[in-house]
């Protein structure tokens, strides 16, 4: 019997120096595109918290658009863009953050979670972490509650989950790659 960590395993695609030398990109479109793998990937990402509320997902550009939104849906929750900068119209709140293969901004709407609310990360892959601490920062500083981060893949090599965690985020994956 295959469990869902293998199935899902065996639906992503590793690209070796993707997009710099050194670097094992895991590429979720074979999984996007794969009808069971995608719907088991997302039943399992909401499954620790169903039942429970949930005020808002907030979901990172690029891919975690698609998972997030996917899993606001089925947790009855709002939905949340972190986005890169210069891509949200309204005022906005702006933290710079780093990441396995480089350095960025990403923004939130300052209006888009209110003081309390409680809320849900969702990307596809956590490495370093370094986008994930972001989004934590920027929801924190608008006041909200961030109750848990959930990622389809975890390179616990690179030290994420463990930055998270000593944030007291709570962190729900359901793969890991060993190795970058
Ligand atoms: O834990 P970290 O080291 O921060 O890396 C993880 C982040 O990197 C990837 O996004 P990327 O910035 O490549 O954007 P994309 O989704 O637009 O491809 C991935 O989707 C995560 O958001
Ligand atoms: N190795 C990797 N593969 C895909 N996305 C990533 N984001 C950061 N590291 C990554």
């Amino acid at each position: 019997m295959h469990t869902i960590a293998s199935e899902l395993a065996a639906s992503i695609r590793s690209i070796p120096d993707y997009p710099k030398p050194g670097i094992v990109f895991r590429d979720i479109t074979t999984m996007l595109g794969n009808a069971k793998a995608f719907r088991r990937a997302v039943d399992a990402l909401v499954q620790p918290y169903a039942g429970t509320k949930i005020d808002k997902v907030a979901g990172m550009e690029a891919r975690g658009f698609i998972l997030g939104g996917a899993v606001a849906h089925q947790l009855s929750s709002g939905f949340v863009p972190i986005r890169k900068k210069g891509k949200l119209p309204h005022d906005i709140v702006r933290i710079a953050y780093s990441l396995e293969y480089g350095v960025d901004e990403m923004e939130m709407h300052r209006d888009a979670v209110n003081p309390g609310e409680k809320v849900i990360l969702v990307d596809d892959l956590i490495a370093t972490g370094g986008t994930a601490v972001g989004a934590t920062q920027l929801l924190r500083q608008i006041g909200a509650e961030v109750v848990a981060a959930c990622f389809v893949i975890d390179l616990p090599d690179l030290g994420g989950r463990k930055k998270l965690e000593a944030l007291n985020v709570p962190v729900h994956t359901l793969v890991e790659f060993s190795g970058h």
